[in-house]
């Protein structure tokens, strides 16, 4: 009785024209009909256009998890749970079935070695080979390295310099909102100039912003590159649930999600899952409920996260562009 009238009571801005997921599909659209046609970095090609926003509220548990094709929120949360490690090596993930980092650790050891094994065989061996892992499985210091430690460097009465301590910039961010939440100064960055060159890739999602307004903390992503088929379901579930976690870790209600993109792209070989994607419309309002708050924002584990009323229609596939 309660499930029937609550489905007949949801207002038309949530399951109709309105739904928040429009924005996903339009940006989609637009860059598929008016994106400038380009060769990249992995010359696969792509149609790009320059610059866009989404914005999602984030009250009620609402998450930004498309419903127009299954995206894999436990990899996406896994993903960001590593990065709150610190760790930068893919062993981690591969032990627990995560697959989306394994195409640039395999590809720098085909390069270097100049053998031909294949991923799937470079995968067991990362799982099975803890020496071959710390060698081969390592993207350098990308994003958790510079989120919770950062490289500080001391110069020294001899002209020398010597390694500082390393800043934990997301525990500073907690920090910050607790005591000084009208700060406009809750940044969390990647891009760290001086090492991009040691990096697999040089962070995409780069820079979190947060804002406090009454009692709902607000997000802000500015994204430089965006893979809008594969990377944008990943990244949009991930600065939500981030923020999400940032709120009860300080006694806040999530707020909005802005997501800015730099270089928004669609991959000329993506065309199948875009075709197939933009038939489809948004259906139904998934969920995210935290069941435990944990003592710090780095004790969260995956178990903590369930998500409701995520009927998603099916996946669809597509190689990424390495
Ligand atoms: N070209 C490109 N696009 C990206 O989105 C991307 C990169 N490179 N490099 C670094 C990371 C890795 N990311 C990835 C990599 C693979 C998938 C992917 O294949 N997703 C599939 C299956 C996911 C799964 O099996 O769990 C999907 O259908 O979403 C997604 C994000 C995001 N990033
Ligand atoms: O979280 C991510 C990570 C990567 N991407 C995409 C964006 C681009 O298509 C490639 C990165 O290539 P660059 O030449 O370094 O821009 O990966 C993403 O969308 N989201």
């Amino acid at each position: 009785m309660a499930t029937l009238e609550t489905a007949q009571t949801i207002p038309s801005e949530i399951t109709g024209p309105g739904h928040a997921e429009w924005q996903y599909l339009d940006l989609m659209r637009q860059i598929w009909e008016t994106g400038s046609e380009r060769e990249d970095r992995t010359g696969i090609g792509t149609r790009s256009i320059a610059g866009a926003m989404l914005r999602y509220d984030l009250a009620d548990g609402a998450m930004p998890l498309l419903t127009t094709k299954r995206v894999y929120w436990k990899t996406a949360t896994r993903e960001m749970l590593w990065f709150l490690t610190g760790e930068t090596n893919i062993r981690p993930l591969v032990l627990q079935g995560v697959k989306i980092w394994n195409e640039w650790p395999h590809a720098r050891y085909v390069k270097e070695t100049g053998e031909t094994i294949d991923l799937d065989a470079f995968v067991q061996r990362i799982a099975d080979d803890e020496e071959f892992a710390k060698r081969w499985g390592d993207l350098g210091p990308v994003y958790g390295k510079q989120w919770v430690d950062w490289p500080t460097y001391r110069y020294r009465k001899d002209g020398l310099y010597e390694k500082g301590e390393g800043i934990n910039q997301v525990a500073q961010v907690v920090e910050s909102l607790r005591d000084n939440p009208g700060s406009r100064r809750h940044i969390i960055e990647g891009w760290n100039v001086a090492e991009l060159d040691r990096m697999a890739l040089p962070p995409c999602h780069k820079t979190y912003q947060f804002h406090v307004a009454g009692n709902r903390l607000n997000c802000m992503l500015y994204q430089r590159s965006c893979d809008v088929a594969l990377g944008l379901p990943f990244n949009l579930w991930s600065a939500a649930l981030l923020t999400r976690m940032m709120a009860q870790q300080t006694d806040l209600e999530p707020g909005e999600l802005v997501w800015m993109g730099g270089d928004v792209h669609l991959y000329l070989n993506h065309e199948h899952l875009i075709t197939e994607q933009l038939g489809r419309e948004p259906s139904g309002n998934p969920r995210l409920e935290i069941t435990r708050k944990p003592q710090t924002i780095f004790d969260y584990r995956i178990e903590d996260f369930v998500v409701h009323d995520y009927a998603p229609q099916p996946p669809i596939k597509a190689p990424v562009a390495v």
